[in-house]
């Protein structure tokens, strides 16, 4: 007979897998040493995402090795550089939780640096409808990251083009899911008492929730809900740091449409919908840039569960998004279309 699977293996290894690997991304956000290169799209690349993409596809591989990976980054600059390798090979090796069964968990340790590069090439399938496929993004927002700002590490399993699990590690975001949203870096990500922001996760079905991130093993959690938003002109919308990401002009003109007053609050990364899905923002609109630009399933998949799970609707036709409560979904769109459409 047929049992549901109800992922709490694979949720538990992906919160695991995620909070080593955003523990190694704050010791590089820490250090003045952040081996930056630029891709041949000439968007930047570290010593952290390298890692923390090789940490979480050996725990991903050790526990579901017949699992397909979709994975950001490649091993090519690693191979072709011998002293970056060596720099990525050494914080791997270091990035350890300090709870010796979490770590049993993730499985066996990376055994050289050679076959590091070899695992961080795992995540190379070209994805698809069908199986079961993790998405990962090591480091999303890769410039809020090198500029002092927000980020994520970001893991998510599809099964058959549904997304059933979602992982979100936020260490600049406030532990706390009623401080509200501003921009810049949560007081909490200092470090203190082994606290380094949040941890945000969903199940397909099952809600969505947070926990402090740790050094050691998972905090407790708790559910998070999306705030009710009775008029939306007291919304509070968030959208990202870098212009050429999203156009913040096009989002300034549907906020007054709806009658939204208060300032965007700009922040790079998924921690836009992690932070709106615990209530501390309400809407999150990333509105294209470029015609050509085709956002990537790792940018949105755990962000999107979190969001939906907590209560809010999401929508994201391969250009742009727009994340908000349920209720007020529909007005938003009208606003979207609106201003597009006069922009045709
Ligand atoms: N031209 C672009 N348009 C939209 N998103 C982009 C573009 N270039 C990179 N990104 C991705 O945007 C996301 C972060 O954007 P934001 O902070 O604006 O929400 C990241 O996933 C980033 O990838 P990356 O994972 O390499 O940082
Ligand atoms: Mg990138
Ligand atoms: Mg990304
Ligand atoms: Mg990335």
């Amino acid at each position: 007979m047929a049992t549901t699977n109800t992922y709490d293996h694979e949720l538990n290894v992906a919160l695991l897998a995620v909070q080593r690997a955003t523990l190694l991304t704050k010791s590089v956000f820490h250090s003045h040493t952040k081996g930056t290169l630029n891709k041949s799209d000439a968007s930047p690349v570290t010593i952290g995402d390298f890692g923390a993409q090789a940490l979480i596809i050996a725990a991903l591989q050790l526990n579901f090795p017949d699992d397909e990976i979709v994975a950001e980054e490649e091993a090519k600059d690693l191979r072709e550089n011998g002293q970056l390798r060596e720099t990525v090979w050494d914080l791997v090796q270091k990035a350890k939780l300090s709870d010796s069964s979490a770590e049993k968990v993730l499985g066996g340790e990376v055994k050289s640096a050679e076959s590091m590069l070899d695992i961080i090439d795992k995540g190379a399938s070209q994805g698809g409808a069908k199986g079961r496929i993790w998405a990962i993004d090591p480091i999303d927002g890769t410039k809020g990251f090198l500029r002092g700002g927000q980020y994520a590490v970001c893991l998510a399993l599809m099964v058959d083009g549904d997304v059933k699990v979602g992982v979100l590690g936020c260490p600049n975001l406030p532990v706390s899911d009623s401080e509200p949203l501003k921009e810049g870096i949560g007081a909490d990500a200092s470090d203190e008492e082994g606290k380094f922001g949040v941890l945000f996760s969903a199940v397909q079905g099952k809600g969505a929730q947070s926990r402090a991130l740790s050094k050691s093993g998972l905090a407790e959690s708790h559910d998070i809900k999306m705030k009710p938003l009775t008029n939306i002109s007291e919304a509070t919308f968030c959208e990202s740091v870098e212009a050429g990401h999203s156009s913040q002009g096009d989002a300034a003109a549907i906020a007054s449409k709806l009658g939204i007053t208060k300032p965007s609050v700009r922040m790079d990364s998924q921690a836009k919908y992690g932070s709106i899905a615990r209530g501390a923002g309400d809407l999150y609109l990333r509105l294209p840039v470029r015609k050509d630009y085709v956002e990537k399933i790792w940018d949105h998949a755990a962000g999107d569960l979190i969001v939906r799970e907590a209560g809010g609707r999401t929508l994201k036709e391969n250009k742009g998004v727009v994340a908000a409560p349920k209720d007020v979904h529909g007005k938003v769109i009208e606003a979207v279309r609106e201003v597009l459409g006069e922009k045709e």
